[in-house]
């Protein structure tokens, strides 16, 4: 038994992970979020999904609200809400303007549902992370987000490709910023349970077009059809089906870390984290040398946005 909120439901990402959300059979109840105004357009999302739900005989209450007030009694609240990029941008160029908007949410977030936990998708998602959990007050285990968990199933597919396997064959990683410094662990990459490394078709693998491949995604998507949908949408609901579940899953997201990579903390960024009913729990780890130094640098380069971001947004308020 479940509440789910989607803030920004009316959103290209809010909608359909609303829809893939709705197969969840532990979600009872799912509040569709939108900003004022948008209430016409809220409805006609509830009788829409209402329809589906009919094909498929689904059982859920479905309301749509635009107070975040209304988050009250949420057991997963998925922000989605705030401007994507245009092509030409990085995820980066969206940091201030969307970190206003996270900021006022997270504060009201804090205040009416302080059980809850905070799934936060809005970009530059490591930054909004560390936003959000700053404004809501919230535990660090209560405040997570997509981080790398979409570019892992990125890189998944193509590996799986490469070797002729089904996807559930391949297990990947990849750490650091949702963004250009992300970091692949080749050494956490098995097929079948082998290390990838031990198979002798490993050395042809290309290794950098594949990641050129996994880092210019977003970008290739939005170009030629205007958003990411499908892949950010079933990436949420794969996290809330390993919350709703208490399934312990570990996946990439972006989570606080003190110290549990090689040292490194004091950052809201993608690494291994165990998934539960009570939130997301980093999996303390240690590199190899040369991922250590791509993960440093891509703390650095996180940690200096996210300090600039909250410096502004101080100055603001
Ligand atoms: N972390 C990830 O892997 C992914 C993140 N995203 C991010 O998710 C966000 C939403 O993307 P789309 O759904 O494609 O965008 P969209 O433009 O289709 O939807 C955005 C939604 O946010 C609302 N919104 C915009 N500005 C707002 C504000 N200041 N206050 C309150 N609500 C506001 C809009 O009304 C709309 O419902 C973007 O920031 C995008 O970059 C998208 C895909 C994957
Ligand atoms: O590329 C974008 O802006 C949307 C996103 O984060 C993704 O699909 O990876």
């Amino acid at each position: 038994m479940a509440k789910v909120t989607i803030i920004g439901a009316t959103g290209n990402v809010g909608s359909f992970a609303a829809h893939t959300i709705s197969e969840i059979p532990h979600v009872t109840d799912m509040l569709l979020m939108g900003r004022p105004g948008r209430e016409e357009f809220l409805e006609g999302c509830c009788r829409d999904m209402a329809d589906s739900f009919a094909a498929r005989g689904t059982q859920m209450r479905l309301a749509h609200s635009t107070r975040v007030a209304d988050v009250e009694g949420s057991d997963v609240i998925i922000c989605t809400s705030g401007m994507p990029r245009q092509v030409g941008q990085d995820r980066n160029d969206l940091a201030f303007e969307n970190a206003k908007m996270v900021a006022e949410t997270a504060e009201i977030v804090g205040e009416r549902a302080p059980d809850a936990l905070l799934f936060m998708v809005t970009n530059p998602v490591d930054v909004m992370t560390a936003v959000a959990l700053k404004y809501s007050g919230l535990e660090p285990r209560q405040v997570f987000g997509l981080g790398t968990h979409l570019d892992s199933m990125r890189l998944k597919a193509l590996i799986a490709e490469y070797f002729k396997v089904h996807v559930s064959e391949v297990h990947t990683r990849i750490i650091g910023e949702h963004g250009e410094s992300m970091v692949p662990l080749w050494s956490a990459t098995t097929i079948g349970g082998i290390q990838i490394c031990n198979l002798p078709t490993f050395s042809g693998l290309p290794h950098r077009e594949m990641m050129d491949t996994v880092r210019s995604s977003g970008q290739f998507i939005i170009k030629n059809k205007g958003a990411t949908v499908y892949g950010p949408g079933e990436a949420i609901a794969t996290l809330v089906r390993t919350i709703l579940g208490d399934e312990n899953r570990i996946l990439t997201v972006s989570s606080y870390i003190r110290s549990e990579v090689n040292g490194i903390g004091d950052v809201c960024i993608g690494v291994p984290a165990r998934i539960n009913r009570k939130g997301v729990f980093p999996v303390p780890i240690k590199l190899a040398d040369r991922e250590v130094t791509g993960f440093a640098a891509s703390v650095e380069k996180i940690r200096t946005i996210t300090a600039d971001v909250t410096e502004k947004l101080e100055q603001c308020r």
